[in-house]
């Protein structure tokens, strides 16, 4: 076996960490409260579409939406890490999608159930190549940006997260142990939109990385 690199920390099937939530303006366009702890939710590795790739509408949703999202790399693991240091146990970033069937999730939400299939389904998690840290000095303050067809739908800075990346990473790993090749993803902007087979997504962190996505639907 050759040697790991964290650049391509999505072949490693380490553990995807999902923040939702966490800016206001998003909260309030799906009608929900602001939360005053993080709300986290999980995906599996086999999430993880690279560009070339397809993102494919599961075969039982009629409404899937896109979120953009900063993902942050964890470098250094570690358990019940503090605040102060938290930034050292990171590798570096990715932009990431945080794809969701909304139909299945309001259902979901409906009856208290958990998220898993509105969140977690194969190709829910898009990434872009691995950013290494030095490229983003201040990931609490970078602009996210998502188009669809060439339309902006999406726009929002990390400055306007409620729980910052250092709290989230001091917050998750009081209970999770975190590992080299983790990803969190920090939560999404207002803005958030249904996507339909054969549009085209283009999404970017300033101008730091862009990536793109074509849309397709789950074989039969
Ligand atoms: O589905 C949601 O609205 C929660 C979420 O992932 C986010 O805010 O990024
Ligand atoms: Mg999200």
């Amino acid at each position: 076996m050759t040697a790991r690199n964290i650049s391509r920390f999505w072949e490693w099937g380490r553990k995807i960490i999902c923040v939702g939530r966490n800016y206001a303006d998003h909260a309030k366009e799906l009608k929900n409260a602001i939360p005053t702890e993080p709300i986290l939710f999980l995906k599996p590795p086999s999430a993880y579409v690279r560009e070339g790739s397809s993102i494919l509408v599961p075969r039982y949703s009629n409404n899937l939406h896109h979120e953009v999202e900063l993902g942050v790399v964890i470098g250094k693991g570690g358990t019940a890490i503090p605040e102060s240091v938290a930034m050292e146990h990171v590798a570096g970033y990715a932009l990431c999608l945080d794809m969701t069937a909304r139909d299945v999730q309001d259902v979901c939400k409906s009856k208290g159930l958990p998220w898993t299939r509105a969140k977690a389904f194969n190709t829910s998690c898009p990434v872009s190549e691995f950013i290494p840290k030095e490229r983003i000095p201040d990931p609490g303050n970078v602009t996210l940006w998502l188009k669809v067809n060439d339309q902006l739908r999406q726009n929002g800075c990390t400055s306007q997260m409620i729980f910052s990346i250092p709290y989230l990473i001091s917050y998750i790993s009081e209970f999770i142990t975190l590992e080299e090749g983790d990803l969190i993803l920090t939560g999404t902007p207002k803005g958030v939109s249904a996507v339909q087979e054969h549009d085209q997504l283009q999404a970017g962190i300033q101008d730091v990385v862009t990536m793109s996505f074509r849309v397709d639907r789950q074989e039969k």
